[in-house]
């Protein structure tokens, strides 16, 4: 099968114009270029592990989604002002571990990233209504560097072969993301987009700056999932990242 991925997102903008627009993610962290703002605060993340309820796969990528009625599973401090309640998490690779990674650092790119998705729910009713609010999303971005293979990530990589086929699902609870998160919360921040259409312009994005471990077994088990249904002919989701975009003038601050 073709790889839609490798063509698709320069096609984007034929249907939707904002993959043009001024505040498009991801983008290359150039690190001199960055600015250190005092007025930034810790990130605090408080997950509670019974708000994990499946693991799915979509099609474009496989995600754990939570139950987001309560504010449960929330995520307040650094840049952000009021609450974010977490919606998912998914993930980004590519066909090899040379690549995967959707920010970039100073052109470096990671073997995979994870992408931990919040809504604002403190002035918007529903994530639909948030993500296309300027300041609805908050998804805080965690590097997968290839190394040491991580136990954390074994929770999500061994029920892998349970959802093979877009549009599967499966019981997932228990489940605390944090586990996924490096030693340092340090970060920096700058204001963006999904990464997916229809690529809203909602996201504030929180990048950590340390990296987690993956290893090689780890990474081939995502890209052996499939982004066809059954009576498809079956085409493995070997890479599902969008390319660094323009910068459009726009800051890039650390704590
Ligand atoms: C940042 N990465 S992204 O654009 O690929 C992305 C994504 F893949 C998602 F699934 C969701 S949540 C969909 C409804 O639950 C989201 F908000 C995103 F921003
Ligand atoms: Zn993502």
């Amino acid at each position: 099968c073709i790889c839609v991925w490798k063509i698709w997102p320069a096609h984007w903008k034929e249907v939707f114009p904002v993959a043009n627009g001024d505040r498009q993610s991801p983008i290359d962290i150039k690190t001199e270029e960055t600015k250190y703002d005092p007025s930034l605060r810790p990130l605090n993340p408080s997950y509670d592990p019974a708000s994990a309820k499946i693991i799915l796969n979509n099609g474009h990528s496989t995600s754990v989604e939570f139950d987001d009625t309560v504010n449960k599973s929330v995520l307040t401090g650094g840049p952000l002002s009021g609450t974010y309640r977490l919606r998912q998490i998914h993930f980004h690779w590519g066909s090899n571990d040379e690549a995967g990674s959707e920010h970039t650092v100073d052109g470096m790119k990671y073997a995979a990233e994870l992408h931990v998705v919040h809504w604002n729910a403190e002035k918007y009713s529903s994530f639909v209504e948030a993500a296309s609010q300027s300041d609805g999303l908050a998804v805080m971005a965690v590097f997968l560097k290839i190394g040491e293979c991580n136990p954390q990530l074994n929770k999500i990589t061994d029920r892998l072969d349970t959802i093979r086929i877009k549009g599967k699902k499966a019981l997932f609870t228990n489940f605390d993301p944090s586990c996924l998160l490096p030693k340092s919360l340090d970060y920096w921040t700058y204001f963006g987009s999904l990464t997916v259409p229809p690529l809203l312009e909602s996201v504030i994005w929180i990048v950590l700056r340390e990296p987690i471990s993956v290893c090689s077994e780890q990474l081939a088990k995502f890209r052996s999932l499939l982004s066809t249904a059954e009576d498809e002919v079956a085409c493995c989701l070997l890479r599902n990242f969008r390319p660094p975009q323009p910068l459009r003038g726009r800051e890039v601050r650390r704590n």
